[in-house]
Formats: C-alpha cells, structure tokens, sequence
C-alpha cells in the first residue's frame, strides 16, 4: 500500500502543505519493499517533529536504479532528442517559480534558513539553474576531430547513464537542482538521496517532476540514511555515475565505495576551511559587509564559509569593530519571522559540534569578540561568534566548523597573508579586498581555491564553475564544465578509402 501523505500546518503563516512520505520511484511514492525503517523530520527552529517519512533500504536502492536504468534505456537516454528535454526543464522551472512561496515555507520548516532567504535566493537560483540547463539540452553535440581524404572521426558526449545523486542539509533545494538540471539536461537518469535531515522539498519537488510530465524513472527520490542508501547507490554496479556534496569524510567514503565496485564517475564537493583577506587599500565598509556575509550566511553551514579572516595589520583595530557591528545588527531568528537574516544551524548534533567546536577556541586561548554564549530556550540557535588572537595550530583554525564562528587573524605583508591563506588541506573558496588592480590579480593567481572572489563574496553564477581543490573535491558543478561531468566523450573513426593490405 502507498504511504499516505501528511498534511503539515505551519503554523506563522498558516498554510497548509501536503508532504508526500513515501519513496519517489517511476513518478509513484511507494512503501519500501522490505524495510519499516522512517526518518522523523524536526523543525530546528522549534525542536518540534514535522513528520516521518519512509527511510530507503539497500533493496529500494535497486528498485530505484532499475526504474532509472529502464528510463535511461527507453524514454530517456538516447530516446528524447534535446529539444524536448530542454521543453520539460522548463517546465520544471516554471512549476517551481508557481509554487516558490510554499516551497520556501516547508524549507524553512525542515532546514531554519529564513523563509524569504530561501525563496529569494536559495530557490531563485535553482529556477535560474533549471532555465540555464534547459538552454543547454538541445546544444550538447561532439567534435568533428579529423577530416581528411579517407577518414572522419568525430566525438559524441553521449549521457553518462544512470546518476546517483546525494546531497547535503544546507541547501537542500539548491543542491537539488545544481544536481538535477545539468543530469537531465544531458540526458541521464537519477536516483537522487536527500539528506535524512532535510528531506521534505525533495519529495515536494518530485510531484512537480510528475506534473511537469517527465516519463516513469527518469527522477527518482530516494530519502534515506547515508550509511544505508548513501553508501548502497555509491557501491551499486548498476550506477555509472555519483555526485555528492557533503563532508570530505564521506566524500573518501564514496570515492572508496566506487573504486571498489564498477569504478564508476565520481564528483565531490566537499569542504572547506577558506581564507578571506582585507588589504590596507579595501574600502573598508563594504569588505565588513562581505566579511560578515562570508561567515554569517546560512548561519555558516556554507562550504565556501569564509571562516578564516586575515586583516592587515594597519587597519586592524578599524576593521574589527566594524565588523563587531555589522556582525551584530543580524537578526538570528526563527526562519518565519520577517527580519531574520539567519536561522538555527540544522540539527542538534550540528549544534553540538559547532559548540564544541566554540568550546575548543576558547580553551586553545583564542579572544572573543563577540558571541560565544548560548542562548537560553527552545531551538538550536548559534549567534555569530567571532575569535581574535588565533594561531594556525588551532582547531578553529584548522578545521570546518560549519556554523557562524569566524578565526580573525592580522597580517603585515601580502606574501606572508598568501601562506597564511593557503596553509590548509582544502581548497574551495577564498576572497580578497583591495583597491590596488595589480594586488587582486597577484593574490587571486596565488590564492590555491577553486573560487576566488575579488571585492566580494560568497555570490555563486549559475553560468560559472564552482568546485575545488585539493581535498575540497574532484570535479566542477555550473557552467558549461557541469555537463562534462554527466557525458561519456565517444570517439567514432569512420573510413572511407583507405585499404588494409594484407598480411600489414
Ligand atoms: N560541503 C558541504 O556543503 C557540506 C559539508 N558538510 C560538512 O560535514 C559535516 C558533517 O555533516 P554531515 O551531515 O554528517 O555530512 P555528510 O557528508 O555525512 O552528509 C551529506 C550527505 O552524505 C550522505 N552520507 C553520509 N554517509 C554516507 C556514506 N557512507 N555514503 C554515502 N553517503 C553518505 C548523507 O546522508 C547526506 O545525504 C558538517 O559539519 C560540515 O563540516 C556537511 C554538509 C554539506
Ligand atoms: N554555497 C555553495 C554550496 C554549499 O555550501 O554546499
């Protein structure tokens, strides 16, 4: 029997929304086909329980893969020509943008993030992202590589296959659709893993996949823990391709997994420790503006969370309280109410790890600017905490937190802020601020990130690359690049003249 869906009040706006519970498999929820294993979703904001859903099991895993290898093999795939594809991405956009309001309200309720953040941004972009894609469907075509008297060789970079998807809690939509569009665009089929904390849009999404009218299995969804479905779709042998966004822990873990099953394609975004830089010469005001948002944004849980703050030493004590103001004039609220510019952090195991995290900065001796105190009641708020007097050993310098706790450091010269920046293991995100042409063109060559801004922060374009480097991941999602990651370049070398004498 189908699982029922629920009908979730929320409660500051009060709308009503129907959450389908069960697995997203062939356009149908449908019960797990051997598990009663569910997921109970919270509202980080309140610690309240929104509603259970069913968990996958290893088993629905393959029921999922079969459904999108069946799709790729004859609606999908080689069988729907670009022009279509691209007809039901927009599609897709045009439902999503329909329906924004609620969207947001039900991200909110699961994730905390601001209800006007998510519809504004969060799923702004992905409507922006489908759009992108869609334009990119009908014009995915090869190379003519030779062309001489007896031969043409040519290259078509059919679809990779089926696609594993598994995405993070911090931007569960957005992640969804950095994911989905450039997959569908090029014809794969998926079998997309929400994270077990935020799974709701994604179920919310996949009716829309219905009405949009893509064929039976050429999106499934598939909610389920990650040791269970995560680690099943990465070992699969039926499964060409995984993309993932998570932790540089379980990103090895999948590597590891698809090494040693079929090999199959891997990308990985991963995280972050990464370094923002304020020169002497930055107009100061606005590089606290982005400094804060670097740090501040989605109450952290960013990748490219710019955590580690070096500022020169001459306008050090200038710099350090404006930010302390600008960090401060935040509204860190519950998601539903219309000042918040930021919410709880997602779960209470991340609050936990982010006040450890908080704990340790203090005991390594690191000065508090602001912040550091937890606030009394209900929800898993973090106010923006921010660290001076930091020293490269220690573990808020180090390691990804995840949460809005800043390391802010002084510099004297640019050559000694470059090692600075780039003595970390990862390498995703960086910025810098100067008024001098030549500084930001030095420091953003030096800088070792796969995104560097320059006079900015943390903005992301749907039609240029992200991803990083060393072990902030393999591979690059938006832009052109994203389709290389979901294409199979095949070479055909066709002959017309020339002879194979015999024996050669
Ligand atoms: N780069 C990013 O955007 C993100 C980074 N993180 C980092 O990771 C830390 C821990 O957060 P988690 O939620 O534990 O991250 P995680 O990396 O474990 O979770 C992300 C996704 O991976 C799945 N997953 C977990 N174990 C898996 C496995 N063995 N095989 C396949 N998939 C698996 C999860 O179910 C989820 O869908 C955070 O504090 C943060 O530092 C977390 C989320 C996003
Ligand atoms: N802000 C880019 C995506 C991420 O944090 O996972």
């Amino acid at each position: 029997m189908s699982p029922a869906p629920v009908e979730i009040t929320v409660s500051a706006t009060g709308r009503k929304i129907t959450v389908p519970t069960g697995l997203f498999i062939n356009n149908e929820f449908v019960a797990s086909v051997d598990s009663k294993e569910t997921i109970q979703t919270v509202n980080p904001a309140t610690e309240e329980v929104i509603c259970s859903i069913v968990a996958a099991s290893a088993a629905d895993i393959d029921v999922a893969v079969a459904a999108a290898r069946k799709a790729f093999q004859t609606t999908w795939g080689k069988n729907v020509t670009g022009f279509e594809r691209s007809r039901l991405i927009n599609k897709l956009a045009d439902l999503m943008e329909r329906d924004a309001q609620e969207l947001a309200e039900l991200e909110t309720l699961n994730n905390g993030k601001p209800v006007r953040v998510a519809r504004d941004f969060d799923i702004g972009d992905s409507i922006q992202c489908l759009r992108y894609y869609a334009g990119w469907a009908d014009k995915i075509t090869g190379e003519a590589s030779i062309d001489n008297k007896t031969k043409f060789a040519f290259t078509r970079h059919d679809p990779i296959g089926v696609c594993g998807q598994i995405i993070p809690w911090n931007y569960p939509i957005n992640m969804w659709a950095w994911k989905v569009a450039p997959a569908l665009a090029c014809s794969c089929t998926i079998v997309m893993k929400p994270s077990e904390l935020t799974p709701l849009t994604a179920l919310k999404l996949s009716e829309l996949v219905v009405e949009a009218g893509f064929p039976p299995g050429v999106l499934n969804t598939v909610p389920s823990y990650g040791s269970v479905g995560g680690a099943a779709l990465s070992s699969h042998l039926d499964v060409d391709k995984v993309a993932f966004t998570g932790s540089t822990l379980t990103g090895r873990k999948i590597m590891e997994a698809a090494a040693k099953s079929n090999l199959k394609k891997v990308s990985l975004e991963l995280g972050g420790k990464s370094p923002h830089i304020v020169f002497e010469s930055a107009d100061l005001d606005q590089a606290a503006n982005w400094a804060a948002l670097g740090i501040l944004y989605n109450t952290g849980q960013d990748c490219t969370a710019g955590s580690r703050l070096f500022v020169q030493d001459t306008i050090y004590d200038k710099f350090i309280e404006l930010l302390a103001q600008k960090a401060q004039a935040l509204t860190i609220s519950d998601g539903f109410a219309e000042a918040a510019s930021g919410g709880p952090v997602v779960s209470k195991t991340q609050y936990d790890r982010v006040w450890s995290y908080i704990e340790s900065g203090k005991a390594e001796g690191a000065k508090l600017l602001i912040g550091g105190q937890k606030r009394p009641g209900k929800g898993f708020f973090v106010d923006p905490t921010i660290f001076t007097d930091v020293k490269p050993t220690m573990k808020i310098v180090k390691e990804e937190i995840f949460g809005p706790v800043l390391s802010l450091a002084k510099f004297h010269s640019e050559e000694e802020v470059i090692a600075l920046a780039n003595d970390t293991s990862y390498g995703l995100g960086a910025g810098l601020h100067s008024k001098d042409a030549n500084q930001c063109m030095r420091v953003s060559s030096a800088l070792e990130a796969g995104t560097v801004w320059v006079n900015q922060y943390n903005m992301l374009n749907n039609n240029v690359p992200f991803g990083g480097k060393k072990q902030s991941g393999i591979g690059r999602e938006l832009g052109s690049y994203a389709l290389e990651e979901y294409t199979s370049i095949k070479a055909v070398h066709w002959n017309f003249g020339e002879k194979l004498d015999w024996p050669f």
